[in-house]
This record gives structure tokens, C-alpha cells and sequence, in this order.
């Protein structure tokens, strides 16, 4: 019974947390911001508070089966929302960056894009400690693209976290798929964590180059050829997509679907791929095309940003799950830490 009102409010504290202002300012000292951009693997020069004012938006939130006995539905679910929280505005949610472990193209140096390569075994082991690092962290919805790689990862780094709720990947491709894998149970529902998959989070397309060896490709056109090819913001690879028409379709997935999410508390984890990755953190920390060029993703490394009152704020990569500058960076992250102390003592 303890634990059962000891979840309940868990599940509140998931959803919706305040903070208070001084703790914020404070918490996004230069100091994360060091440490935050060590980690993102950002050029000095690039290094700023990164904030986003989005405009703000109606609501866009999960929808629910059209079926009428479809018992899933995280948003309005008893553990999300109570007829309290109606009234309150959420303060703040946590978005994690997640790009997958090694691949085994990456491995071998090949230009991969949409083809979809499951991880080697390095890749494995980078996403469980990925989710180390985060298994403190609240999350309350999955998105990841439609390739293993990024599902493998996302999969494997929920295998660490502490809330131990169970990732459930929703298949919507159509009426049947959707009716078949309903949950009928409530409680069950209550320890899930829906996982959205979505070919808008996909790797670059990287047309007439998929396949080949990065380093081949580098002597026979030349490096700054290749180069172009892979860092330049609008010259796409042969018959594939630029880094432009990549940021179309995964800021637009991300503004439609995921930053309403955010606006309404939803902690959210994002396992996705190098390019979607950068065009993505380009549109969360207003980079230029110019400075969206150096900026380089390493495999399987969490990257935590605070969505708060419109903006968001990067915080780094969490170090080490017991690290205690991951836990002070915001009020409601250590709370949620602390309760799941007292839940696994
Ligand atoms: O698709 C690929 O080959 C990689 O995942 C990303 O490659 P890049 O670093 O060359 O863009």
C-alpha cells in the first residue's frame, strides 16, 4: 500500500514539478554550461546558454486510440494527470538527446544513412552505460526513429533505469496493429512508458553513398569532397538529403509532436541518429547553419536539456549516475531522485 502511494506520487512528480526560480538561475550557471559543451563536443565559440522561446502551441498530445476500449493513454492516465494538475501549469520537463551506440556500418566505416544496421557490440555496451547515466532522470515517452539502431539503444538504456517501468513500443501502422497490442490491465498501464517510433527521427537519407566506405569514398573524390558531402548544411550527397532537408522533416516531427509533449510536462527521451540528432539540437539551441557545421555527436552519449516556460535549456551529459552535479540541475530532478531512493531501499 506504501508503495503503491509512494508510486502515485512518483508518477505526479514525473509528470508535473515546480521550481523555483532562484534554484533555476543558479542551476544554469556558466559552470554546466562548461561541462555541457565538453560534452556536446561544441566549439568554444559555439558555447551559449542555447535558450529556445518556441511559440506557444496548442496542445497536439498522444492520440489516443480511435478505439473506444483502448486503455493506453499515458496523457490522460491517472499516474499523468489529476484533477489538480489540470489546473496547474507544468513548470518544467526533461528532454534527453540520445544518439545510438556503434553501429556495425560505423564500425566498419561505412556511410549508413536509412539503412537499417543493428548495433555491434561496443554499441550495445554504450547504450546500457547511456542508460546509467540516466537512470535517475524521469521519463515519461520514448520517441525514437524508425531504425533498430536507435531503438536497440533507446531498449537497452531502459534496461538501467531505476523507475524500472517497461518500454512498450506502440504500433499504429494500422487498425489491427493498434487493436492486437492493446493493454487491458490499468496498473499495467500505469508502469509502462510508451515508445513512438517515427521515420522523421531517421539518419540522413545519404543517397548513392549508403554503403560505401567512408575513407574509399575520401580518396577517390577527394577529402573536402566527402567532407561537403557530410558537414556542409545545404549540398546534399548524391541523390540523398542535405543536412537542410534532414532538419525539415525531423524539427518539424519534433515541433508537431514531441515539444507539445514537453509544454505539457512530459519528460521525454529521444533515441535518434547523428544528423536528425544535430539538426534537432540546432533548432533547440538556435545555431546557425554556420556554426551547425562543427558541431559532432558522439555514439551512445546522453545529453540532457530542461524545457522550461517556453525555453530550453541545455544541461549536459550526465557523467555517472551517482554524480551529484547531474542531480542538482534542477530541484525537480534530485526530488525525483530522492524518491526513488526512498522506493529501492
Ligand atoms: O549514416 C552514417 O553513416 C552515420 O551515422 C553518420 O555519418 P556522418 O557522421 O558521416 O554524417
Amino acid at each position: 500500500m506504501a508503495t503503491t502511494v509512494f508510486q502515485q506520487a512518483l508518477g505526479t512528480l514525473e509528470s508535473h514539478s515546480c521550481l523555483s526560480s532562484s534554484g533555476f538561475r543558479h542551476e544554469c550557471g556558466s559552470a554546466s554550461v562548461r561541462l555541457i559543451s565538453k560534452d556536446f563536443k561544441v566549439d568554444i565559440a559555439l558555447m551559449r546558454r542555447g535558450n529556445y522561446c518556441s511559440k506557444k502551441r496548442s496542445f497536439s498530445l498522444i492520440q489516443a486510440s480511435t478505439s473506444q476500449t483502448t486503455v493506453f493513454d499515458p496523457v490522460s492516465s491517472p499516474l499523468h494527470k489529476t484533477a489538480n494538475d489540470s489546473k496547474k501549469k507544468p513548470s518544467e520537463a526533461a528532454l534527453i538527446l540520445i544518439r545510438h551506440g556503434e553501429s556495425m556500418w560505423n564500425e566498419k566505416n561505412l556511410f549508413t544513412g536509412c539503412v537499417d544496421v543493428p548495433l555491434t557490440k561496443k554499441g550495445v555496451e554504450e547504450a546500457i552505460e547511456a542508460g546509467k547515466r540516466i537512470s535517475n532522470i524521469p521519463i515519461d515517452l520514448i520517441y525514437t526513429s524508425a531504425l533498430i539502431r536507435a531503438q536497440m539503444t533507446a531498449m537497452l538504456a531502459m534496461t538501467q533505469h531505476r523507475r524500472k517501468k517497461v518500454p512498450i513500443i506502440q504500433h499504429e501502422e494500422n487498425e489491427q496493429a493498434r487493436a492486437w497490442s492493446q493493454i487491458f490491465s490499468e496498473e499495467t498501464n500505469k508502469q509502462c512508458i510508451p515508445v513512438l517510433t517515427a521515420w522523421q527521427l531517421n539518419e540522413r537519407m545519404y543517397g548513392e553513398l549508403q554503403g560505401l566506405n567512408k575513407q574509399e569514398t575520401a580518396d577517390k573524390y577527394g577529402k573536402a569532397k566527402v567532407q561537403e558531402w557530410r558537414r556542409s548544411y545545404d549540398i546534399p550527397p548524391p541523390n540523398g538529403e542535405s543536412l537542410e532537408m534532414c532538419a525539415e522533416r525531423a524539427v518539424a516531427y519534433f515541433q508537431e509532436h514531441i515539444e507539445p509533449q514537453l509544454q505539457s510536462g512530459k519528460n521525454v527521451m529521444i533515441a535518434a541518429h547523428g544528423n536528425s540528432l544535430r539538426s534537432i539540437i540546432m533548432y533547440l539551441d538556435k545555431l546557425t547553419s554556420q556554426e551547425v557545421i562543427s558541431l559532432e555527436l558522439s555514439t551512445g552519449i546522453p545529453m540532457l536539456y530542461i524545457f522550461k516556460e517556453g525555453s530550453f535549456i541545455r544541461r549536459g551529459s550526465p557523467v555517472a549516475p551517482t554524480e551529484a552535479g547531474v542531480y542538482a540541475y534542477t530541484k525537480r530532478l534530485a526530488q525525483y531522485r530522492q524518491r526513488l531512493d526512498e522506493m529501492l531501499q
